[in-house]
This record gives C-alpha cells, structure tokens and sequence, in this order.
C-alpha cells in the first residue's frame, strides 16, 4: 500500500512548521512531482520557495488548488472551515484533501458541508515543538510518531480509498497511523497535549508576575523542570488560542478533574499529609517509565485507555 504512493501535485496550505515539516519529508522520499504552497501571508511563500520546501507558491486558495491530487490543510484549527469551505468547488474530483490540526471535533464538524465528490479526511500527526513558520519545519518530524486519522462517516467505496491513502503518506513519512473517532481523539489530546499547554502558559504566566517582584532571579536560578515549561509555554499564541476555543468542552472536563487532583495537594501540603503525596508521586512516575518504553516522549494516542485499549 505504501509502496507506490506518490502525487502529481501536492498542495500544501498554510506552509508553517506542520506544512513544511510535511512537504519536506515529502520531497526527501520523492513522494510529490510538485510541491505548491498556499498561504495567506506572501512573505511565508517567498520564505519556503527560498528554503527549497515548495517549488512555487500562491496566495489564493483557489487558484492554488487547481489541477492539485493532494490537499494539505496546516493552517491554525479555526481557519479550517473557511479553507474547506472554499475548497468545496474549487478542488479537482478525485483530489484527496486532509487536514493537520489539533482538534478533530470541531474539524468534522466544518466538513459536513463538503460535498461528497470532496474526500476529505481529517488526520492529526501527534508531532511538532514549540517553534512555528516554515524555517521551523524538518523532514523527520514525524518519524516515529502518531498520527490519527478521525475518518467522516462514510461507507462509499471511494471514501474508503482516500482513507487508505491518507494513512498510506503518513506512513511513508514515518508515522504510525491510527484510526480513532473524533470525540474520543478530543478528550485523550485534551489530557495529554492540550492541558499540558495550558498549565504551562498559566505556570510561566504566573511566573513572569513574580519576576517583577523577584526582579530577574526567576530567569538567573530557572531549574531544570521550569525551563521545560518555558519551552511548551513559547509555543503559538494562535494555534493555542484556537485549540483552546474549538475543544471545549473536553478541555474543560480534564480541567475540572485537575483542579480536583489539585485541590487534594493543596490539603496534603497545609496538613503535613506526607504519605498522601508519597503515594500519588509514587503512581505517577511509573507513566513516564511507560511512556520512554513505548518511544513517545510526547503524547500517545490511547493514553487515558486501560489496557484493553477501551
Ligand atoms: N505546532 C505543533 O506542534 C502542531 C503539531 C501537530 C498539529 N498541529 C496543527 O497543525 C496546524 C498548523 O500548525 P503549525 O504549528 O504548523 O502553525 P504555523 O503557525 O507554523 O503555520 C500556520 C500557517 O498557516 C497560515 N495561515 C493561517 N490562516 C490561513 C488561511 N486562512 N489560509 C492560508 N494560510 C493560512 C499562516 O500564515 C502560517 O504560515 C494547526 O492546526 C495545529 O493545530 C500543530
Ligand atoms: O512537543 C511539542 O512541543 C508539542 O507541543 C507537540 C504537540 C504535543 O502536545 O505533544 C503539540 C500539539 C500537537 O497537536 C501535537 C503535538
């Protein structure tokens, strides 16, 4: 299956560090004749054609898509439905057209108002780092890692190859491919990827109030465990922004049971409870332990399942 994936012209929109990451890794496994870029920024075109990631470029979507039989959009979650929107006359029948974003939900959501001659399938490569625009990108971002495909409740024949497909390029680029339902991939991100990110702005946040009391001694003795912080907390503003508006719901359902877990810590400590700490210290560490055996040191897809992956 994965053998003789290849694309006549691949059109990658949004060319940041998802985008690019993917037309790299693309370009290093001849996987594409032609790599186009769409953004809506001219200067993030003209930087990629630069670096070598796409061979040209175009600021408009529609123009930019024509005659293409691969459509990548990489831009923040909550421009997904406009540029699928725009998409749905504008894309060549047959064209297979995924998305990269965080957030599944919200995604399937913007696609109910594709037509069906649209094969769009919604995947989400559990890859990336703080940094974002297209020098950011690089080819082995997603060797090794996860991606989810979320597919749409279809049952044609057609839909079923675009499927194939989208998981084939994936797994020609080095990532494990996974099927799972949109929901479910919304709450499991929501522990291990999007709570993460919040609690770290908020932490560094916090942190930067106290600087200007601690003048400069929050920088000068910053340990190792608030530099990691720092790190998830320089990531960007508009992608959180709008990871943080289109899950909701699940965001909020993780940040209540935290709040909860916090609030028993915050007890412990008043009360000189030590073997409260000891004990819920003590099961956690084993996660990570599982975590660095299973290859992923970042988040993984069936965290927050029991073993039989329910
Ligand atoms: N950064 C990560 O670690 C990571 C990991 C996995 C998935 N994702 C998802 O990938 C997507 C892209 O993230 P990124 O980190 O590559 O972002 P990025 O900021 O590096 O790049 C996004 C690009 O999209 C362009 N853009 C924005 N709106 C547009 C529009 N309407 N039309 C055309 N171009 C537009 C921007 O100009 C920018 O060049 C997001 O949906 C994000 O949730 C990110
Ligand atoms: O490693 C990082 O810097 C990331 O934030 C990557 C990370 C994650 O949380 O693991 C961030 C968002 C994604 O949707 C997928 C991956």
């Amino acid at each position: 299956m994965t053998d003789d994936i290849k694309f006549n012209r691949a059109v990658i929109v949004g060319v940041g560090l998802i985008g690019a990451s993917l037309a790299l890794a693309m370009r290093e496994r001849g996987l594409a004749a032609e790599i186009v870029g769409v953004d809506r920024d001219p200067d993030v075109i003209a930087r990629a054609q630069k670096l070598g990631i796409i061979d040209g470029g175009e600021t408009d979507l529609k123009k930019g898509v024509k005659g293409a039989d691969l459509v990548v959009v990489s831009t923040p979650v909550g421009a997904v439905a406009s540029v699928a929107a725009a998409l749905a006359d504008a894309v060549d029948d047959g064209a297979l057209v995924i998305d990269v974003g965080s957030v599944k939900g919200a995604v399937a959501e913007a696609a109910k108002t594709l037509p069906e001659r649209v094969l769009f399938v919604p995947c989400h490569p559990v890859a990336g780092t703080e940094r974002s625009g297209p020098e950011a990108g690089f080819a082995t971002l997603f060797q090794d890692r996860w991606c989810i495909l979320t597919p749409l409740p279809r049952e044609d024949a057609a839909y079923k190859q675009a499927v194939d497909k989208a998981a084939a390029l994936w797994t020609a680029v080095g990532a494990r491919a996974e099927i799972m339902d949109a929901a479910h991939h919304d709450l499991a991100l929501a522990v291990t990827s999007h709570l993460p990110h919040l609690i770290a702005f908020t932490l560094v946040g916090a942190a930067d109030d106290v600087e200007s009391v601690a003048q400069g001694e929050v920088v000068k003795y910053s340990a190792g465990g608030f530099r990691d912080f720092t790190r998830i907390a320089a990531s960007d503003p508009i992608m959180w922004r709008d990871v943080f508006l289109t899950n909701k719901e699940a965001v909020l359902e993780v940040l209540g049971r935290f709040s909860e877990e916090l609030a028993v810590m915050q007890r412990a400590i008043r009360w000189g409870d030590g073997k409260t700490l000891e004990d819920a210290f003590s099961r956690v560490r084993g996660l990570r332990r599982a975590i660095v055996e299973a290859g992923q040191e970042s988040a993984a897809p069936n965290f927050g399942r029991d073993e039989k992956g329910e």
